[in-house]
Parts: C-alpha cells; structure tokens; sequence
C-alpha cells in the first residue's frame, strides 16, 4: 500500500492532441495536472468529451501523449508501465466475456491467466455482491450485473489503485445505486478508486476528493467539502408570510430573488441585515433566514459553464479551485 500522502496518479502537464481525418486539431486534454492521493474514492468529474477517457487511457498505456508527465505510484508511466500495472485495475470498455458461460466460470478463466485462486474468485464476487449469482449466464445478467462482474474481473489480482471510466452509463436508478455502494466500500477498503462521471449528484456521496475538468483542463480539485465551501452560491433562504410581495419589494431594492416553493432565494448572503430591514420597512416579517450551501452539481455546473465562456488555454491551479478569468487562447 502507499503510504499516507503519497500520490497514486500524477499528472503534469500532460496534453493530448488528435488530428482528424480532415486534419482539423483536437485538443482532448489540455495541459492537465492531475493529483490524486492515496486511499479512498477520487472523482475525474467533467461534461462528456471533456477528456476524462484520453486521461484515463494515457494513464494505461492505451494512448500516448503528446506532451506532459504521468506517474502510478511515484513511477513514471509509461516507462515504468509493466511494473505497476499488477497492482492497477481498471474498467475502460466492457470486457469480454463469454456470453453461455456462467460468471463464475468466465472469472475462473480470467483467474487462471493471472494465476490466482478459485478462493480469490469467490472473493471478488462477493466483494461487488454477486454471490448467488454467480451460476447464472453471463448472457442473463442485468447489464448492472455484467459492470460488477467487470468490477470483480479487475479485483483478482488485489489492485490497491482501480480505475472506472463511467461505471453507471446506462444503469437504471438501483443498479446506479447499488454500484455506488460497491464502489464506496471498496475506497473504504483501502484501495484508491479513480471515478470517471458526468453525474454529479452520484459522485459527491461517493468521493471523498474530486478534480474536475472541462475542455481537457483542471476547472478545480480537492476535498469536495472544501470545494462545496469555497464555491458557495452566496445565496440565502428566506421564509415569508407573503413570499410574492416580499419577492417584489426585494426586486425593486435590486436583489437577485428567485421563488423556491413557498420561499425565496436571494443572491447576496453577506447581506443578510440588509435583506431583514428592507422587507421589515414595508412590514414583512423574516421567520427564516439560512444561507445556502452549494452541491457539488451546482459548483461543477457553474465551473463547466463558465469554461464555455472562456478561450481555450493552460491553466495550473496550485491546490484547489482555477481561477476562471485567466484563460488564452
Ligand atoms: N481518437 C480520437 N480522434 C479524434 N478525436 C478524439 C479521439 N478520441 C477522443 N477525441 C475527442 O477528444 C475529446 C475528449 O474525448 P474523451 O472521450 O476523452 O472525453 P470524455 O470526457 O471521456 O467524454 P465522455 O464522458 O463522453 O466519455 C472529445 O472532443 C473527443 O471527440
């Protein structure tokens, strides 16, 4: 296991560029730092097509770089591939497995070429809850079963860094939950897992840190708590007898309000004195008044939004969120 505070994935400056067929440029990752530390579950949060796969796949050694650094466990990759790569897993595409084989038997197999044991099969398969499942067709699971199986596949050889590159896409709700809980228990267990997602409201129950992306940069990353608090919408709940006229009254003081049920939402949370007097002036009386605090969804939305604004360009946060005015073309 790697000791407390070392780095797992390590990125620096790591770009990636395709050349289409009609020799047009694509810059899938742009000048990436990526740092993600030992133990628990990271997010690599970003839109779709923000370069959370290209990473992924550099990292494996399934695409090169066209420039920057990359290191597993303090090793550089991918030099030192071959002698990480026992203790990486990873979930980039589905596997393949054999459709009229049970899976058990289709793990048994894959057991077999890694050389472990039948008590490591059985192992994994309870590690992502298939056991009593196992004797069932592979051509007959759920396609949530199928992910776990890919899951356990990865798990026989111990891995102590696992990395899934969108492990719900196309799961109904339970299967989503349920692979949520598999994925939580498994950071809990000591192994890092490296959680590629788009869906936002999954991964904070799950992360305990996040970097996010969008165009191929880092927008922001660290512990989601710290980035929820950082990124606070500043906004406040209020609660009023009359919510319209109070809404109305604070429009013409020139607040930012919006209705949220039978309550509002105001922009400016420093100005909470202010908000109470100017609704008491006209003999509305405040019972509730709670500053809001962000969801990672509404932080990574303002974060990807606000790189749609901006020209593409490197941009190197030191620890935790990147600065969103500095982009050049
Ligand atoms: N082989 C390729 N040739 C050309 N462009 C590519 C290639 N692979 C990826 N891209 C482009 O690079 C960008 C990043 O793609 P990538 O698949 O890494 O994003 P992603 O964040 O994983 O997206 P998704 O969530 O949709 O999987 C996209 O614009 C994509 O079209």
């Amino acid at each position: 296991m790697p000791g407390s505070g070392e780095l797992v994935v390590e990125t620096t400056g790591l770009h990636k560029e395709f050349r289409t067929r009609r020799g047009r440029r694509v810059v899938a990752v742009d000048h990436l730092d990526l740092a993600v530390p030992a133990g628990g579950v990271h997010g690599f949060l970003g839109p779709n097509g923000s370069g959370k796969t290209t990473t992924i796949r550099m990292l494996l050694g399934l695409a090169r770089p066209s420039e920057g650094r990359m290191r597993l466990f303090g090793e550089p990759v991918p030099q030192h591939l071959p002698a990480v790569m026992s203790r990486v897993g990873a979930v980039v595409e589905q596997p393949k497995f054999v459709p009229s084989f049970t899976g058990r038997h289709n793990l048994a197999l894959l057991a077999h070429t890694v050389g472990v044991s039948s008590r490591d099969v059985d192992a994994a398969l309870a590690q992502v809850g298939l056991t009593g499942r196992e004797k069932e067709r592979y051509k007959g699971y759920s396609l949530g079963m199928k992910q776990r199986l890919a899951i356990a596949a990865t798990l026989l050889k111990s891995p102590d860094l696992l990395i899934l590159d969108e492990p719900t896409n196309g799961l109904d709700p339970a299967g989503i939950r349920d692979i949520r809980t598999m994925i939580r228990e498994l950071g809990e267990s000591g192994v890092t897992v490296l959680l590629s997602s788009h869906i936002l409201a999954e991964v904070q129950q799950v992360c305990h840190s996040v970097s996010i992306i969008g165009k191929g940069r880092l927008l922001a990353s660290g512990a989601v708590e710290d980035l929820v608090g950082e990124q606070s919408v500043k906004q406040v709940r209020v609660s009023v007898a009359d919510p319209a006229s109070a809404q109305r009254i604070l429009e013409t003081a020139r607040f930012r309000v919006t209705r949220d049920g039978d309550r509002l939402l105001v922009e400016g949370a420093d100005r909470a004195e202010h908000i109470t007097r100017v609704l008491a002036d006209r003999q509305i009386y405040v019972r509730e008044l709670t500053p809001v605090r962000a969801d990672l969804e509404s932080v990574f939305l303002r974060l990807t939004q606000d790189t749609s604004l901006h020209a593409t360009g490197p941009q190197r946060p030191a620890v935790a969120t990147a600065p969103t005015d500095g982009g050049a073309a």
